[in-house]
């Protein structure tokens, strides 16, 4: 049976803890999965459940609806905005509106068979690679209810096949990554139309007997729980397929840098070499790829993982957003000759060089302490012993910055546009909408954090005063 479960959910949504049964209560009602187990580790004492009003995020359901229909029409407008045919210059498109964009060019199809097998072969390729390919089986976090989930990981191995399958498929004349440059706008199509599909099962799925619900995913607006997710965990294949975690990692980041190096083989076809800030993003895109996919376990203690449902808004960024929007530089690069002085090469390989040290060296801490506080190589960190059982870290990373892991990043994601040099605002789009997602996530896990740990999380903030940049903010 699926590894998704029992009490179905009462609405209006509550704390975390309070909207489910507890493991010794709901055990006699809950039918045990191989892909479930019960865990050892005392888990957090539920609260009484005060019916409380729903608690909406991003401006509710008005805030969802827009944000379902805006999204889609910003990669349109990414690629409407800067292509081959020209990039925006911001200064035009105020003065003269819609005509200073350059539109679409006639070769690319809105839609086209072809993009839409792409597509969904990609799909389907990663699904079957993911059930066929073996992997190590990690189990997540407690669950509200005391089981914890076993996810089987193997993106990493995925991602190996795949490049294999690219490299002896383009010696053999049957891969041509550079077309996916062609095919870019039906593509997008395929896969806006493939998330909103995916989204609408999951809705719907979610209302099946015995569904585990995120606690912020119940509220009883269905526009609202459409976008933000319902069903905590939707697994499928009597629950050995886990959608989100595999969504999250292995399509849409591997598909990612697919595109990032069609772009690449596409400047190779048109002018004989690969520049030297094509180069610089798609060795810093790709490193942030192998990272997330070698450090793969890391995924099952994300907000997204723990705590959010999975809806529009997570399937929608996974297979649409984070490819199609993310590549928006090499495409950039691609359509317009960038030339940076090796002085800019040298400046952005210490910019990058310093966010990943910050990133990883953050989360990886953070990480290792939560899985073996013991280690030697975070055993001497100071700690505050909170009430709920568990201890934050006061020191090393996480004494500098409440977030500095997004710190880290949002470094690495100006590494990332830098390259682009300075004649065009649209390729810093990155840069600029992740600083806003970050500062908005900080949010969200401090007002989750406040709701788990209460008191203790003041103090916390009282001991580690910034939210991500010492000193700023
Ligand atoms: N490229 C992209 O588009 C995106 C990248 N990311 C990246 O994903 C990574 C993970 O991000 P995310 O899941 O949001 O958040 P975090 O990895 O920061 O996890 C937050 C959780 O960590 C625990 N925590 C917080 N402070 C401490 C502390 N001082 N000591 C110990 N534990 C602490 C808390 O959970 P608890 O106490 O319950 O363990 C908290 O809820 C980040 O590096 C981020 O930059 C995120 C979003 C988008
Ligand atoms: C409103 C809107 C645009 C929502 C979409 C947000 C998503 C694009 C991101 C939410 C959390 C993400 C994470 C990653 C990619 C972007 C999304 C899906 C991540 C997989 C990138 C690689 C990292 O190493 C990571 C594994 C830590 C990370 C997890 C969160």
């Amino acid at each position: 049976m699926p590894a998704t479960r029992r009490t179905p959910s009462k609405r209006p949504s509550a704390p975390r803890a309070s909207a489910r049964v507890p493991a010794h209560a709901s055990s006699s009602s809950t039918k045990r999965s191989p892909q479930k187990r019960k865990s050892s580790k005392s888990t957090p004492k539920p609260r009484a459940v005060t019916p409380t009003k729903p608690h909406f995020e991003f401006g509710g359901p008005i805030g969802a609806l827009g944000i379902t229909v805006v999204l889609p029409l910003v990669c349109y407008f990414l690629v409407h905005a800067c292509n081959e045919d020209g990039c925006v210059e911001v200064g035009r498109l105020a003065r003269e509106g819609a005509k200073a964009l350059p539109g679409f060019p006639s070769h690319m199809p809105l839609a086209s068979a072809r993009g839409t097998v792409y597509a969904l072969g990609w799909m389907a390729f990663t699904v079957m690679m993911h059930v066929l390919i073996p992997g190590a089986v990690k189990e997540g976090v407690t669950l509200p209810d005391g089981t914890r989930l076993r996810y089987k990981l193997n993106g990493f191995r995925v991602f190996v096949v795949t490049m294999a399958v690219v490299v002896f498929g383009t010696r053999a004349n049957v891969v041509d990554l550079a077309s996916v440059h062609d095919e870019f706008l039906s593509m997008l199509t395929a896969m806006v139309v493939f998330a909103y599909v995916l989204s609408t099962y999951l809705y719907a799925s979610s209302f099946g007997r015995g569904k585990m619900l995120a606690a912020g995913g119940d509220s009883g607006n269905a526009v609202y729980d459409f976008f933000i997710g319902r069903e905590l965990n939707p697994r499928i294949m009597n629950g050995a397929f886990d959608l989100k975690v595999f969504c999250e990692l292995t399509p849409g980041l591997i598909g990612w840098l697919l595109l990032d190096l069609g772009f690449a083989a596409k400047q190779y076809a048109r002018i004989g070499t690969v520049t030297a800030p094509m180069v610089l993003v798609c060795v810093f895109q790709g490193a942030y790829v192998i990272d997330a996919l070698w450090n793969e376990p890391a995924i099952l203690t994300t907000m997204d993982i723990t705590t959010d449902g999975f809806g529009f808004m997570l399937a929608f960024g996974d297979l649409v957003w984070v490819p199609f929007t993310y590549s928006l530089q090499c495409r950039y690069i691609l359509e317009h000759s960038v030339r940076i002085s090796n002085a800019h090469v040298l400046a952005i390989l210490v910019v990058q060089c310093v966010g990943y040290w910050i990133f990883r060296g953050s989360n990886s801490q953070k990480n290792l302490f939560r899985t073996n506080p013991n280690d030697p190589r975070v055993s001497h960190l100071k700690t505050l012993q909170t009430k709920r059982g568990t201890k934050l870290i006061v020191s090393g990373w996480w004494g500098i910055c409440r977030h500095v892991n997004y710190l880290g990043d949002w470094i690495m994601a100006w590494a990332w546009c830098l390259p682009c040099g300075f004649s065009h605002l649209a390729p810093y789009f990155y840069v600029i909408y992740f600083g806003i997602l970050l500062v908005h996530r900080d949010g969200r896990d401090g007002e989750a954090c406040e709701k788990k740990y209460g008191a203790d999380w003041t103090r916390y903030c009282q001991l580690v005063k910034y939210r991500l940049i010492p000193f700023v903010y």
